[in-house]
C-alpha cells in the first residue's frame, strides 16, 4: 500500500542579480530530512542591554538565530537544475501516471522564490512537467507499437486552468470563468458556460480539453495557456503570484473520451428530464392552490391531476430512474475499462501555487486595497486548506467534505483522493536574507506538510 503521505522536497535557488549585494542565510542540511536555517549577523545582535524606563536597562532577549525544520525528503542547491529535480522527484510520478494512477507535484514559496522557473520553466531550462511530458510521450509510444485496435491508442490530453480569487478560469479558452460542479456520482467537474445542443438540450462542458499529439504540441498547448495568463492580468506580475495555475496531463483513448461523452449526454438527458418533471409537478400543484398572504392553501373547488398528467408524471419519474441506472451502468463501465487497462485515465498534476507571502494576514500592516484583502484570504483559505487534505490524507481521516473548503482542493479533490495517486511538493526558497520571514513561513508549511 502506497504511503499517503506528501513527500517535501526544498529547492534553494542562486541570489538574483538585485539580491547580489544582500545578507544571505545559512541554509543548511542535517541529512535529507532536516534542514537548519540562520540568520546572519546583525549590528542589533551586539546589543546586550535595552532601556525599559529613564535609566532602567534590562538584558535584552537573544535572537533566534537558528531554526530546523524536520519532515523533509531531501534538498537541491542554487546549482541544481531543473534536470537535476526531475530524477528523483518527478520521474518516480511519470512512472505511476504511466500504470493509470496519478502523480502531482506541487510548488509552494513566496513570490520570485522559483516556483515558476522549476514548474513550468524559462527560456533554455525545461520546466518539470516538460521533462516529464518527454518521458510520458516515450513510454506512451512504445505502448501504443504494440496496440492494433485504434480505439484503444493511447493519447495524452491537456488542461490547464487559474485559480484567482476564488474562480476557476480557463486558460486554453481564452481564460473563459469556469464553474466547480460536484454531481450526483460524486465526482467533480470544471465546466464551462452552459451551451444549448441542436435538439434543445441545457449541456455544460467540460473545461477545455486538448489533445497534444507529440512533446512539442505539448509545450505549444501550455504556452497558449500562459499567453492567456499573462494578457489576462491588468498588472501581471503581481496578479500571476496571486492565483494558483494547475495543469492536468491525462492518458486517454478513444473509447474513453466516447464513454464520458456519453455520460455527459446522459447527464443532460437526465437533468432535462427532471426538470420536465418538476415543472409539470409545479404546474399541477399551483392548479390546486392559490397563494394567500404568502402561504399556499388548497382550493376549495379543485380537482386532482388529470389521467394524462398523472401518465406523463408517470412516465417522466420511469425515465428519470432508468437514466439514473443507466449513469451508473456507464460509471461502472468506465471504471472496468481503467481497472482493465494500465495506462488508460494515469494523469500527471502540476501546480504552481500562489506566492505564499500573500497568505499573511489579510490586516498585516501594509495598507491594501479591498480586492487585494480579498485576494489575500482567497489565498489563504486555499494553502490552509491544501495542507489540511495533506495532513487528513496522511492519517486517512479525509473524506469529501475535507475538500470542500476552498476552489483549489475542490479542483485537485479527484486527483488528490484517486486511488495511489501520489503527491510531492517542492518549496522554493531565495538564500537572500531580505526575504527571512517568508522563507521561515515556507520552512514552516512545508514542515506541517512532511511531517503529517
Ligand atoms: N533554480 C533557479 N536557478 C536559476 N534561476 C532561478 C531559479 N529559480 C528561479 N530563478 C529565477 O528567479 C526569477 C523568479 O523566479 P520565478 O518566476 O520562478 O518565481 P516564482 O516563485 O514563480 O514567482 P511568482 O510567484 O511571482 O510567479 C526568475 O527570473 C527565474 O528565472
Amino acid at each position: 500500500m502506497r504511503s499517503a503521505r506528501v513527500q517535501v522536497f526544498l529547492r534553494i535557488r542562486p541570489l538574483s542579480e538585485s539580491e547580489q549585494d544582500d545578507a544571505v542565510l545559512t541554509l543548511a542540511p542535517q541529512g535529507a530530512a532536516q534542514l537548519t536555517l540562520t540568520t546572519p549577523p546583525t549590528p542589533n545582535d551586539a546589543i546586550k542591554f535595552v532601556e525599559v524606563l529613564d535609566g532602567i536597562q534590562v538584558p535584552k532577549s537573544k535572537p533566534v538565530k537558528s531554526r530546523t525544520f524536520n519532515g523533509l525528503s531531501g534538498t537541491f542547491r542554487e546549482d541544481s537544475t531543473n534536470a537535476d529535480v526531475f530524477a528523483p522527484v518527478v520521474s518516480p510520478l511519470v512512472g505511476e501516471a504511466i500504470n493509470g494512477r496519478t502523480g502531482c507535484c506541487f510548488a509552494y514559496g513566496h513570490t520570485g522564490s522559483g516556483k515558476t522557473h522549476t514548474i513550468l520553466g524559462y527560456g533554455d531550462e525545461p520546466g518539470l512537467y516538460r521533462l516529464a511530458s518527454a518521458r510520458l510521450f516515450q513510454a506512451i509510444d512504445a505502448a501504443n507499437a504494440a496496440i492494433d485496435n485504434p480505439e484503444d491508442v493511447l493519447q495524452v490530453q491537456v488542461r490547464f486552468n487559474e485559480i484567482y480569487n476564488g474562480d476557476v478560469y480557463d486558460l486554453l479558452n481564452d481564460r473563459a470563468k469556469c464553474f466547480v460542479r460536484e454531481d450526483e456520482l460524486g465526482k467533480v467537474h470544471i465546466r464551462s458556460a452552459t451551451t444549448t445542443t441542436e435538439d434543445g438540450l441545457v449541456t455544460t462542458t467540460s473545461s477545455t480539453v486538448v489533445r497534444a499529439v507529440d512533446l512539442n504540441d505539448l509545450v505549444a498547448i501550455v504556452n497558449t495557456g500562459l499567453q492567456a495568463r499573462r494578457t489576462g492580468h491588468s498588472n501581471v506580475h503581481l496578479a500571476s503570484s496571486r492565483s494558483h495555475a494547475v495543469l492536468e496531463i491525462e492518458i486517454v483513448t478513444a473509447k474513453l473520451l466516447a464513454m464520458r461523452a456519453a455520460l455527459e449526454r446522459a447527464q443532460a438527458e437526465t437533468t432535462a428530464i427532471g426538470h420536465a418533471r418538476d415543472t409539470l409537478d409545479m404546474a399541477i400543484f399551483v392548479q390546486q392552490h392559490e397563494q394567500i398572504e404568502g402561504k399556499w392553501i388548497a382550493r376549495p373547488e379543485a380537482v386532482g391531476p388529470s389521467e394524462a398528467e398523472v401518465a406523463a408524471l408517470a412516465d417522466f419519474n420511469a425515465r428519470f430512474l432508468d437514466m439514473q441506472d443507466a449513469m451508473h451502468d456507464m460509471l461502472g463501465a468506465e471504471k472496468a475499462l481503467l481497472a482493465s487497462s494500465s495506462s488508460v485515465g494515469g494523469a500527471l498534476v502540476f501546480v504552481d501555487l500562489a506566492g505564499s507571502e500573500h497568505a499573511g494576514s489579510a490586516a498585516d500592516g501594509i495598507v491594501k486595497t479591498e480586492t487585494e484583502q480579498n485576494e489575500c484570504r482567497e489565498i489563504n483559505k486555499s494553502l490552509s486548506a491544501l495542507q489540511a487534505c495533506f495532513r487528513a490524507q496522511a492519517k486517512n481521516l479525509a473524506s469529501t467534505s475535507t475538500y470542500r473548503s476552498s476552489k483549489l482542493t475542490m479542483v485537485l479533490r479527484d486527483h488528490l483522493r484517486s486511488a495511489g495517486s501520489t503527491t510531492r511538493m517542492i518549496a522554493t526558497l531565495s538564500p537572500s536574507a531580505v526575504h527571512t520571514s517568508q522563507t521561515i513561513q515556507t520552512l514552516q508549511y512545508a514542515q506541517l506538510v512532511g511531517q503529517a
